[in-house]
């Protein structure tokens, strides 16, 4: 049987691996899929081109406040869709390419097949191609992803449905487009296609969308959202069918009685979970708790010496940010056995590109609250900086929150233009520990530019100065 130094299952975040510094290593990298994983391919990279191209589309629809009358003379959906994938596929199969073909990666097989361990650190790998490979290793990453989840909802297989994987090659546009689920990728989505002239309806079991985030921000976005789609709250779809004309018919219970709803495409987007199923951890006998995630100690080490796990198939994050940081971290510790370095999870930031955008870092207030931390609160709206009134902003702010006695920022939410970028400074301080008095104060902060709205927020919050 071939013995690999590392074998890595799953080329998204795992497959950065793996570069020079192990050209004394027999090394095996195993993809079922499409090289590069789920940020590239289907995930991260794709939905933020069409959702720029989404901002671009919605452009005339709030020009005139600004005096400039514009018009949407058409969504080209074929070339917005090909431009993005025209250049996003090539950067796949190049990866492929790379990995199998360059003498850079002479000590490097590549698998292109499924693979489950048969033993105690052996794998067996399905290869597209019909054969089957069997190895061991002294060392894997399990760095297998996740995927979307299908909910038990009667018609759903055979009507058919897409997820984030196909909704992004739809061949043309449909007229009416029904998303089952309130995260982020009902979010987003709901943003592009209604922007480009889709008549969109949100399915959200709970009371609000993005109900995770700052209850202030999650009913902030739910106002918002429902103005520009139609937003069935508090709603479960019991039944999917697919008429003879194509079309396609949900039944959906609320706390009134029942209703219709009828479109022409169904976007299914009620989380993801972990391919830790595919794996067959029990054969080389590798945690997994009640998720489906496998269980990693500060150094993403599994209970099995020598097998790391990395992403989204360890991590309640399930943020691209997040998988590469643990792969940083998985390969110091493959190269230092002897001084290995722990992940850090302390301020994970996450954003959702959506219209308006947010961005979140550290505690909600309502976290803080159950948590018995004394904290103070600010909030800030764009209404009132100089740049949002250049915007004509009237709905996004940003809130801080610090703890009460040592000024330390725990906290973070903004909703309003650039969000994703304006939280920038602020998981900084966070992750450097600076106090948010000295924070507001002791830095210029360029005028009058977005971030102002930060620098108000942080002023307004009722601190002392330290020492
Ligand atoms: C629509 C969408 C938008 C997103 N947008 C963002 C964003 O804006 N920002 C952000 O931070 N995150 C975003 N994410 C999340 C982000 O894409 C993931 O957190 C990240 O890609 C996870 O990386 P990973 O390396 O853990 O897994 P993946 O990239 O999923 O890689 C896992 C790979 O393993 C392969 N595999 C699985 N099982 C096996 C097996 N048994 N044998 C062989 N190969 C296997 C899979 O085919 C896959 O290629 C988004 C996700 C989606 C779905
Ligand atoms: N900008 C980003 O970083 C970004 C973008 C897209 C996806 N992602 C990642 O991908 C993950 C998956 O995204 P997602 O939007 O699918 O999941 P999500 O977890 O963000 O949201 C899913 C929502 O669907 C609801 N839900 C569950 N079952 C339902 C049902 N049967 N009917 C109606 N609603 C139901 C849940 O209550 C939840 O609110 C995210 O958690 C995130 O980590 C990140």
């Amino acid at each position: 049987m071939t013995h690999y130094d590392l074998v890595i299952i799953g080329t998204g975040s795992g497959n950065t691996i793996v570069n020079r510094r192990f050209a004394g290593w027999k090394v095996a990298i195993v993809e079922r899929g499409t090289f590069g994983g789920t940020c590239l391919n289907v995930g991260c990279i794709p939905t933020k081109m069409f959702v720029h191209a989404a901002d671009v589309a919605a452009t005339p629809s709030v020009s005139s406040r600004f005096g400039v009358d514009e018009e949407l003379l058409g969504v080209r959906w074929a070339d917005v869709r090909d431009r993005i994938f025209g250049r996003i596929d090539p950067i796949a199969a190049g990866g492929s390419e790379y990995r199998h073909h360059n003498p850079d990666n002479a000590n490097v097989t590549v698998y292109d097949g499924t693979g489950r361990f048969t033993g105690d650190k052996e794998l067996t790998v399905d290869n597209q191609d019909g054969s089957t490979s069997v190895f061991s290793a002294d060392r894997f990453v399990l760095a297998s992803g996740s995927r979307p989840v299908i909910p038990p909802i009667p018609g759903l297989e055979e009507t058919g449905y897409h997820t984030s994987n196909t909704i992004m090659r739809l061949e043309q546009l449909p007229a009416r487009l029904a998303i089952i689920g309130s995260g982020f990728v009902a979010a987003e989505f709901a943003h592009v296609f209604a922007s480009f002239g889709v008549d969109v309806t949100i399915i959200a079991r709970s009371k609000a969308l993005l109900r995770h985030e700052d209850a202030e921000l999650a009913a902030q976005y739910t106002e918002i959202a429902q103005q520009k789609y139609d937003v069935r709250l508090n709603r479960e779809t019991i039944r999917v069918t697919r008429h003879d004309d194509g079309e396609i018919e949900l039944k959906m219970l609320h706390p009134d009685g029942a209703e219709e709803l009828i479109v022409d495409e169904l976007l299914v987007a009620v989380g993801r979970v972990p391919n830790s199923d595919l794996l067959n951890l029990d054969a080389t006998g590798v945690e997994v708790d009640g998720e489906g995630r496998i269980v990693v100690d500060k150094y993403q080490q599994t209970n099995v010496d020598g097998i790391y796990a990395l992403g989204d198939v360890t991590s309640p994050h399930q943020l691209k940010h997040v998988a590469n940081h643990e792969a940083r971290v998985v390969k110091h510790n493959l190269l230092n056995p002897d001084d290995r370095i722990a992940s850090d999870h302390r301020f994970v930031p996450h954003a959702v590109f959506s219209s308006p955008q947010i961005a979140s870092v550290g505690l909600t207030e309502e976290q803080a609250k159950e948590r018995g931390i004394p904290y103070v609160a600010a909030v800030q709206r764009y209404a009132d900086i100089a740049y949002g009134w250049a915007m004509e902003d009237t709905t996004g702010f940003a809130k801080v929150i610090a703890d009460a006695n040592t000024g330390q920022l725990i906290g973070c939410h903004i909703i309003g233009p650039q969000a994703p970028t304006v939280i920038q400074p602020v998981i900084q301080a966070m992750s450097f520990g600076l106090d948010a008095y000295a924070m507001a104060r002791e830095q210029y902060w360029i005028h009058p530019a977005m971030p102002e709205v930060l620098e108000n927020a942080l002023l307004k919050l009722e601190l002392h100065p330290k020492g």
